[in-house]
């Protein structure tokens, strides 16, 4: 049985980069993001907002022309022009069984260019494909799927009710069973590495189960990945082990948004995006002292 290791502040403030006199757009890390779609243009929004509230060198958006527009609209700062990019965000808002030929296309270029990458919801199925190092974010019903499909060795794959009763143990079997780092969503998040270690999170309210939260979520992690490139540059095993801090601290920042933006009422996931430069500022500060 691994030991869960609780993922607190002073964990996540290790795991903030900040930018020094020479730094510059590039050398801070750059996010390529592949999501949205027409049935849900607004999870590209989501993801880019937040992942620029994150803090990041930049962001390129290279997703399909509806979503393209909106997140524009949102952030004129998004290049959706192509190029060298340190991390990808992929697969919020968008449907595996509906995959419009473009987006086969771009996603396999996302996954088959050697970067770390971030796979969330309708991109899910193609984690067995990726070549750079991979941490996966699914909520349980995404998990179950994900494990039906990587085929368990019993052949008894699990729902998503078996998954709620046990995530913990779930998300070590599939990060197992995959070779991926897992990143399984819920009131406490459990990140699992192949090496069977387990970090858990339990920082955002109840109010946090809102259409989007997971897309700002994703959009979180894209930008922790992107901007720290060296540190996801050594061993497998240490590049799947560092995914695994910076998956945490994205879990915790967004729980601790979450708080903020609720303070004990109702939100709405932009608000959560809203709340993440003030939570990364602080982490920076605790960080320091
Ligand atoms: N703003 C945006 O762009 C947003 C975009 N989003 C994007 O949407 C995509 C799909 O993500 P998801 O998590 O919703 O998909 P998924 O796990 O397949 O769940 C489907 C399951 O739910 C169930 N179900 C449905 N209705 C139900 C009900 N009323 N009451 C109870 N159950 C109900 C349904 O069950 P069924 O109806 O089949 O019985 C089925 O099992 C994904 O790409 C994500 O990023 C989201 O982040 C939201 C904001
Ligand atoms: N009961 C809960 N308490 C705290 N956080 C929750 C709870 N339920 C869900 N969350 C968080 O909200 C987010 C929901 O993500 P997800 O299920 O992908 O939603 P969506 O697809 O609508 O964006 C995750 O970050 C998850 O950890």
């Amino acid at each position: 049985m691994s030991e869960v290791r609780q993922w607190e502040e002073r964990d996540a403030a290790q795991w903030i980069a900040v930018p020094d006199e020479r730094s510059d757009k590039y050398t801070r890390g750059v996010l390529g993001v592949v999501t949205g779609s027409d049935l849900y243009p607004g999870a590209a929004v989501l993801g880019t907002e937040a992942a620029a509230r994150t803090g990041v060198g930049m962001i390129r958006y290279l997703g399909a022309s509806r979503p393209a527009e909106e997140v524009l609209r949102r952030r004129p700062e998004v290049v959706t022009a192509p190029g060298r990019v340190q991390a990808w965000l992929i697969g919020s808002g968008m449907d595996a069984s509906s995959r419009p030929e473009d987006d086969a296309v771009r996603l396999r270029h996302a996954i088959e260019d050697g970067t770390p990458l971030v796979i969330d919801a309708g991109a899910l199925d193609l984690v067995g494909d990726a070549t750079g190092p991979v941490v996966i974010t699914p909520h349980y019903r995404e998990l179950a799927g994900v494990i039906a499909r990587a085929g368990e060795d019993d052949g008894q794959a699990p729902s998503a009710a078996d998954i709620a009763d046990d995530p913990g143990g779930w998300a070590l079997r599939a990060s197992h069973l995959l070779g991926v780092t897992v990143l399984l969503k819920g009131h406490t998040t459990h990140i699992a590495t192949p090496a069977g270690t387990h970090r858990a999170v339990t920082a955002g309210p109840p109010w946090l189960a809102t259409a989007g939260s997971g897309d700002v979520l994703g959009g979180v992690l894209g930008a922790l990945v992107a901007t720290h490139e060296q540190e996801l540059s050594g061993t497998r095993e240490e590049t799947l082990e560092a995914l695994a801090a910076l998956a945490a601290t994205a879990a915790w920042v967004h729980g601790r948004a979450g708080e903020r933006a609720s303070a004990g009422g109702p939100i709405a996931a932009l608000d959560i995006a809203g709340e993440l430069a003030a939570v990364v500022r602080d982490l920076v500060t605790a960080g320091a002292s």
